[in-house]
């Protein structure tokens, strides 16, 4: 089932959390809310639980207005970071629970119950814990147990908000992917909140971007990565370098630098910044074509080995600010460069945005 937001503000006193957000996602996708703590992920999630309500604009599940409905006619299964199992009941009985307190006229016969409790469990694949309590399972499988329950009552929209947040880096990981392949089987839409970049990137279809109780960008993983749409983006996904200066006749002059920027040529003494991320910037001894002689000198003061990249710091003497690079382990190792060493460097791809 198709979920759409439209319009949707919500304030709380002064504060504007949600400030006109609209979304469409369809049946069979998995969206990731990202965005830094306070930007209104939650809000927006519960605003579609019909947890909360708001101050204007409407919630349809497919295509219907579903604003106004209660909570629990809405059959959306809800997993929460710290929503505890009921510790006094058994994995089996947690996730029964919600088919227990359906009224009389709706509730499965109880061998119905436990026939439903047990495909649920295999499809969690922790079907061997059904007798055991709470305190006695790993952080990982309560996650799936709780996801098991909110998958009882047959939700036509899964929402999670940060489901894995407390669990080791590990654990998560191996439980992203285990979501991903569970959602692809149940075919629902699914709305995940997060503030990890990688896991909304590793396992969404596509990635809201939120900040400041607004949309800046939606995509899918590679869109967002590739061509983030504003400043907000670029900063936020991943480490970028950044060079403020004035913008004049299509070019930028920042920081000694000169970047061609001729999608602003018609811009006169205005302000823009350059984004550039670290393993775009290439790093060379001395010029070997005209083109080489763009880079700009640098010295290198410290480097460090991450994976199959090392990471460069580079001193702009000039201006005294550290520039980071990042180049393959391999690229490195046949330069051998050295601490110290005087170079030049040279963005290779830059994005510029004018300032407001
Ligand atoms: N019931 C409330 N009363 C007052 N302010 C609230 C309430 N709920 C949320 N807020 C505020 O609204 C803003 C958005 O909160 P929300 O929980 O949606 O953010 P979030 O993006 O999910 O953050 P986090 O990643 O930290 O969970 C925050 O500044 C929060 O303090």
């Amino acid at each position: 089932m198709s979920i759409e937001v439209k319009n949707l503000s919500r304030r709380f006193g002064n504060f504007q959390a949600l400030d006109n957000v609209s979304l469409h996602i369809d049946t069979g996708e998995l969206v990731a809310l990202l965005g830094p703590s306070g930007c209104g992920k939650t809000t927006l999630l519960r605003i579609i639980a019909g947890l909360e309500t708001a101050d204007s604009g409407s919630v349809l599940f497919a295509g219907e207005d579903a604003t106004g409905v209660h909570v629990r006619k809405r059959q959306v299964g809800f997993v929460f970071q710290h929503y505890a199992l009921f510790r006094h009941m058994t994995v089996l009985e947690n996730v029964a629970f919600g088919l227990r307190v359906r009224p009389r006229s709706q509730r499965p016969s109880e061998q119905r119950i436990r026939d439903k409790v047990q495909e649920l469990l295999q499809l969690v694949q922790l079907d061997w814990l059904a007798d055991r309590y709470p305190s006695q399972l790993s952080g990982g499988q309560r996650q799936r147990i709780a996801l098991a329950r909110a998958l009882a009552v047959e939700p036509r929209v899964l929402l999670l908000d940060e489901p894995f947040g407390a669990l080791d880096a590990k654990v998560r990981k191996e439980l992203r992917r285990w979501l991903r392949r569970l959602h692809d089987e149940l075919n629902v839409a699914s709305v995940f909140v997060t503030h990890d970049q990688e896991e909304a990137l590793e396992v969404s279809d596509r990635v809201v971007l939120m900040n400041a109780g607004r949309i800046e960008q939606v995509g899918t993983p590679r869109e967002v990565w590739e061509s983030p749409a504003t400043p907000f983006v670029y900063g936020f996904l991943g480490d970028v370098n950044q060079f403020t200066g004035d913008l004049d006749n299509g070019v930028l002059h920042a920081d000694g630098i000169t970047l061609p920027a001729p999608e602003y040529r018609s811009l006169r003494e205005a302000r823009g910044t350059a984004y550039v991320r670290p393993y775009d910037i290439d790093v060379f001894r001395k010029p070997v074509s005209s083109e080489d002689a763009q880079g700009f000198p640098v010295r290198l003061s410290h480097v460090y080995m991450a994976g199959a990249s090392a990471h460069l710091e580079l001193l702009q003497e000039e201006t005294g600010r550290i520039i980071e690079a990042q180049l393959p382990e391999e690229q490195f190792r046949q330069l051998a460069l050295k601490d110290g060493e005087h170079l030049l460097a040279r963005p290779r791809r830059v994005q510029i945005f004018a300032s407001q």
